[in-house]
Formats: C-alpha cells, sequence, structure tokens
C-alpha cells in the first residue's frame, strides 16, 4: 500500500512555476499551494490549475487561512468574508481541501463554543462548494496549539465537511505523544503534513519557519507519528510542508528529490512498525565497510605507494592487466586505480587524486539495490561501471561508487580480481573506524538522508567544530551495529578546511578514512621507523590534556611525543593520530577506540589548526 506523495510549494526555491516543475519531475502525485506563491505569481489561478493538469499533479490543499475561528464582532463577519473569496479562488484552482490554522490573533477569543459554532457554520457554506476545511493546531497557537484540542473541536463540530489537519511538526516539537492520534477515526483526517527538524531549543515559530526538514533528516520521532496516522486507517496523502532556509537557496529538483525519497523511507519504516508489508526490501541488517578506491594518475602512484607503505600497508595484489593494485592491512583493503581509462580514470581527471569508490558488504546486495531502487537512489549499470567489478554500484558521495559487496563474495572477489604479489604479510592490525567525508552545506541533509534511509543509518548529537577560518558541521552516522561509521563534515565558511577541500575537489567527497588499531602508540612507533609524515600536534595541546584529564606524565610524554591527540567520555577512551594529506586531498586518521561512542570532537579544532598551518605551504606541489 502506497498513499499519495505532495509537497508544500513553500518547501521549494524558485517561482510557483519552477516550484510546480521540481514537483513534477521528482514523482510527486500533487502539491499545496502555499497562498503567498500564489499571490506572489503572475499566473492566475486558472492558469495554475492548467499548469498543474499539464504537469500530472493534483491540487491537495491551499494554505494557509489564518485568524479564522473565534474572532470577536466585526471581526468575526469579516473572517466568513475572506473564506468565500478563498473558496472561490480554490474554485478557480481545483482545490478541494483547505487548511485553516489555528488563531494566533490577539483578539481570538478562546470560548470553546464560539469555536465551535464558527466551524459549523464554516461547514454549512464549505458543504456548498464540496470543500473539505481541515483545522491545525498551530504550535504557537493564541488558543489552540495541540492536535488533542483542534480534535475534541472538531469531534464536537461533527460535521462532514470538517476535519483535522495533523502537522508533525506541531505535534512533535511540543513532545505531544502520537499514541493521541489513536482516538481519531482516519476519514476525520483531512489531510496530513510532514517535516521533521532538528532538536533545537528554541522558540517554537522560529524553530518552524527556519529549521524545519525531512523526515529522516532531523532528530523528531516522524516514523512513529505516520505509523499511528496509517492505523487509522487514514487513506489521502502523505505532504511535506519545510519551511528551511537553505532548501530557499538550493535548486529546486534536488530539493524535491530528496523530498519524494524522504516520504517513501518514512512510509516504508512506518508500515515496517506496523508489521505491514512493504514495497521495498528492508534496510541490510548489516553493512560493513570492505575497500576503499583511490582514483590516481601515473605521476602520483610512486607517492601514493610511499604514503601507503610507510603507514604500515603491504602491496598484496596487482591486476593483471591494468594499473591497479591492492594494498592491505588487518581487515583494510585500499585499491590504487591508475587505469588510463575507466570510472577512476574520468574521476580522477573532474577531481584530482581522490576517493573514488567504497566498497560495503551486505547480507543481500540484490535486496540493497532494489530499496536503492525504490528511494530513487541511482544505480550505476554495467556499462559504465569501472573496471569489471561484476557488483552492483550506486550512485555515491560527490558522484563517487558504492559498490555493494554479498556476504561472502569477497574473497571470490579479490581472487578474481587481483594476482597476489606474495609479499610477506605481517601488516598493522587495522580496521576501518569510519569514513569522513566533506559535502557542500546545501547538500549536508542530502547525504544524511542517502545513509539513513538506504543503510538504516542512525543519526547521533552533532558536533559543531571551530575551524580556525570558521565553523564546520559535523554529522555522524553509525549503523545499530557499529560496523558501518560515517561523518559528514560541511562548512558556510568559505577558508575553512572542509569548504578548500569542496573546492578543490569540485564537489564533496571523502576526506579521510579512518582506521582502528588496539595499539596506536605501537603503531605510531612503527610508522616513525617507515617515516611516515604525521601531523604535528602544538606542545600546548598535550600540556592542557595532562591537566584535564591527570594522565601520569610518563603516559602524556609518549603521547605528546607521537603527536596523539586523547579524549575520554566518562566510559572509555579515544585516541588519535593524523597523518599529512596527500596533496592536500585525503588524510588517514589512526585511531584507538576502547569503549568511546565518539569520534574525539573537542579535539577536531585542534586538529584543523594543526592542517590549517599547512594551508599555502610553499614547498608542496599543489
Ligand atoms: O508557520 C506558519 O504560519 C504555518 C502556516 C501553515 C502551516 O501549515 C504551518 O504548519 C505553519
Ligand atoms: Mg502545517
Amino acid at each position: 500500500m502506497s498513499l499519495q506523495c505532495g509537497i508544500a510549494t513553500v518547501s521549494l526555491s524558485g517561482t510557483l512555476e519552477e516550484k510546480l516543475r521540481a514537483a513534477s519531475a521528482a514523482g510527486f502525485d500533487g502539491v499545496e499551494i502555499f497562498e503567498n506563491d500564489l499571490i506572489a505569481s503572475p499566473l492566475r489561478p486558472r492558469e495554475v490549475r492548467a499548469m498543474l493538469d499539464d504537469l500530472g499533479l493534483a491540487c491537495m490543499l491551499y494554505q494557509p487561512f489564518r485568524d479564522f475561528e473565534g474572532m470577536p464582532g466585526a471581526m468575526r463577519q469579516r473572517a466568513f468574508d475572506r473564506a468565500a473569496a478563498k473558496f472561490d479562488l480554490m474554485g478557480e484552482l481545483g482545490a478541494r481541501h483547505i487548511l485553516v490554522c489555528s488563531n494566533c490573533s490577539p483578539h481570538a477569543l478562546g470560548e470553546r463554543n464560539r469555536i465551535i459554532a464558527d466551524f459549523q457554520q464554516l461547514g454549512a457554506v464549505a458543504a456548498t462548494r464540496d470543500i473539505i476545511v481541515g483545522y491545525e493546531a498551530l504550535a504557537w497557537g493564541r488558543h489552540v496549539f495541540d492536535h488533542r484540542d483542534a480534535w475534541a473541536i472538531v469531534e464536537a463540530v461533527d460535521h462532514p465537511n470538517i476535519g483535522i489537519i495533523l502537522d508533525s511538526f506541531h505535534s512533535l516539537s511540543r513532545g505531544i505523544p502520537s499514541e493521541s492520534i489513536r482516538s481519531i477515526p482516519g476519514d476525520k483526517i483531512a489531510f496530513v503534513q510532514l517535516a521533521d527538524a532538528p532538536k533545537l531549543d528554541m522558540d517554537l515559530l522560529y524553530w518552524s519557519r527556519h529549521f524545519r526538514n525531512f523526515p529522516g533528516q532531523g532528530g523528531l520521532p516522524v516514523e512513529a507519528y505516520v505509523a499511528e496516522i496509517l492505523a487509522t486507517g487514514y487513506s489521502g496523502a502523505l505532504s511535506l510542508e519545510i519551511f528551511n532556509d537553505r532548501f530557499r537557496g538550493w535548486s529546486a529538483d534536488l530539493i524535491a528529490a530528496d523530498g519524494l525519497r524522504a516520504l517513501r523511507h518514512v512510509e516504508d519504516s512506518a508500515l515496517r512498525l506496523l508489521d505491514r508489508p512493504t514495497v521495498a526490501p528492508s534496510p541490510p541488517s548489516h553493512v560493513r565497510p570492505e575497500f576503499v578506491e583511490f582514483a590516481v594518475d601515473d605521476a602520483d602512484v610512486p607517492a601514493l605507494e610511499t604514503m601507503f607503505g610507510s603507514l604500515g600497508f603491504i602491496r598484496t595484489g596487482v591486476h593483471p592487466a591494468k594499473a591497479v593494485s591492492r594494498w592491505q592491512a588487518g581487515s583494510v583493503n585500499l585499491v590504487i586505480n591508475a587505469e588510463p581509462h575507466g570510472f577512476g580514470h574520468d574521476f580522477h581527471s573532474v577531481h584530482g587524486p581522490s576517493i573514488c569508490a567504497v566498497g560495503l558488504v551486505v547480507p543481500d546486495r540484490d535486496a540493497v539495490a532494489a530499496r536503492a531502487a525504490h528511494l530513487g537512489i541511482r544505480a550505476v549499470d554495467d556499462s559504465d561501471a569501472p573496471g569489471n567489478l561484476a557488483f552492483p554500484a550506486l550512485r555515491g558521495i560527490g558522484g563517487s561508487l558504492v559498490y555493494l559487496i554479498g556476504e561472502g563474495e569477497a574473497d571470490a572477489m579479490w581472487a578474481g580480481e587481483f594476482t597476489p604479489t606474495g609479499a610477506p604479510y605481517d601488516a598493522s592490525p587495522f580496521a576501518i573506524d569510519h569514513l569522513a567525508a566533506v559535502v557542500r552545506i546545501e547538500e549536508y541533509l542530502s547525504w544524511q538522508l542517502y545513509w539513513r534511509s538506504l543503510f538504516g543509518l542512525q543519526q547521533s548529537f552533532q558536533a559543531d567544530v571551530i575551524d580556525p577560518s570558521g565553523l564546520v558541521l559535523s554529522q555522524p552516522l553509525q549503523s545499530p551495529d557499529g560496523a558501518l561509521r560515517v561523518t559528514l563534515n560541511a562548512s558556510e565558511a568559505l577558508g575553512t578546511l572542509s569548504s578548500r577541500f569542496v573546492e578543490h575537489n569540485l564537489g564533496g567527497g571523502y576526506q579521510h578514512i579512518a582506521l582502528s588499531t588496539p595499539d596506536l602508540l605501537a603503531t605510531a612507533g612503527r610508522m616513525a621507523v617507515k617515516g611516515a609524515d604525521i601531523l604535528p600536534i602544538p606542545p600546548n595541546y598535550h600540556d592542557d590534556i595532562a591537566a584535564r584529564f591527570g594522565l601520569d606524565d610518563q603516559r602524556m610524554a609518549a603521547l605528546a611525543q607521537a603527536n596523539i591527540l586523547y579524549d575520554a567520555d566518562g566510559t572509555g577512551e579515544y585516541l588519535q593520530l593524523y597523518s599529512r594529506a596527500f596533496r592536500k586531498r585525503f588524510f588517514f586518521e589512526f585511531v584507538e577506540r576502547d569503549r568511546y561512542q565518539g569520534y574525539g570532537a573537542p579535539n577536531a579544532s585542534i586538529r584543523l589548526a594543526s592542517q590549517e598551518r599547512y594551508k599555502k605551504a610553499a614547498t608542496d606541489p599543489e
């Protein structure tokens, strides 16, 4: 079962025409016409209707109609006159449903019987025009600000043309229990608007008007909210109503495509909560990284091999016919792709030396591919696939690829692609801890939705990191068992390392790979012997750590000498060491994680300041 999908025009950037085209191109069934978008448009309502018909979009809702119920004296008649004018307009527009949001006017009377009587009278007018009026409790309404009160009113009104409109933001921002929806019969729900939002402690109106985002991009329990709505038997549309400053400043087409993905995802999750059949396979129960592929050219290969070797990797395989090699340490596989043709080459031409693909192991790769298709995530077909890896690949961050490898298929893949070098294999005991990507600020929420909807990753708290040149946002995402961790970083400030990366790379991409090791001091010692190029950390930092955590002098001296960063979260400890970047692009982090759940956020600004010192180093090749 799938409900119709809608989006409010206020969610998208551009003119009304651009908004409608974007909604149609993304595959929505209809739109909510937001009044301001219509008022500001040169198109007359009939022309909008014609355009909607051409685009195959329904006009699902006209909204908002403000300050209607409980108006005193002459203002009451004005409210009814305004309503009649809007009903006329709806006739031209082809809209059957209108949203009346709870009154915010200081003049509004909170008298319940008056409010009920007003809606009964409005229902009578609406009935003559076959219009359905939905009453929405704004979280900041003057007298009605809770959907339970709105429902009590609608129930008492008891008119077939008056229903309730549920908007997840208004309910969930106030922490109203979603179970309260159970008492509403599905056919009294006139319409459903969905929005998520980051958890912020903020004035409700400001939070709603600037920070809403798509379900699956924020921190509100929208899935359970939708499950309660579906359980009522509601059969109308699910529609996105997002007020977000970044959405207003970004491509309507990209935002609309994300919106449809978000709706499909939230409906799928809600059906799963209800144990009902769904259209798409579930997110994989387990996902872990198997390899990271680097696109370089011939000239880069010696330097990259020197870097990998100095960090403790060993070349264990070479492709029999291609300039492709496999490097291993512990369970980590790195692939160097310097082929003069194919995907890696094309990627390098655009982005320079960079990470062009990651390989992820999942229990059932066809199921993940089918889920991706349902979510509108593009698969890369065989003809443009790099090399001849016989695995489905999906479009990933910055145009890189995500290879899907079935559980138990990796060994055959390596054996089929690479001739072993026979190099003695006593490499460092590394495992991939996390993949750190940097994306444009406008795409920051988009990539969160990608990882959450497709792979079921969960978000933890966003860190605000201070780069010497501005603020960087960092959002960790991880699979429920912690086997795949991704951090997404983005910055509005032009000079930050994140922004410089996006600029040099011509778009987002993976900036560093964090590898875990059971003994970071020993690892650092081995790297020092091999001449690894490590990011120096200033002594002031270690003086502070010594004072803050009371570590003993000997241990502190060893960490300082090895340029290791330290953090503790009350449960466990986290040690971090960074390589210098390769050609100012990507770098490695090495971590020792002892029951610690975070990513060393307090150290990020120290690391960024240390990297900043190399920003303009004259000796660097780029
Ligand atoms: O912010 C507002 O005023 C507003 C208007 C209409 C809505 O449906 C809504 O949820 C909020
Ligand atoms: Mg709303």
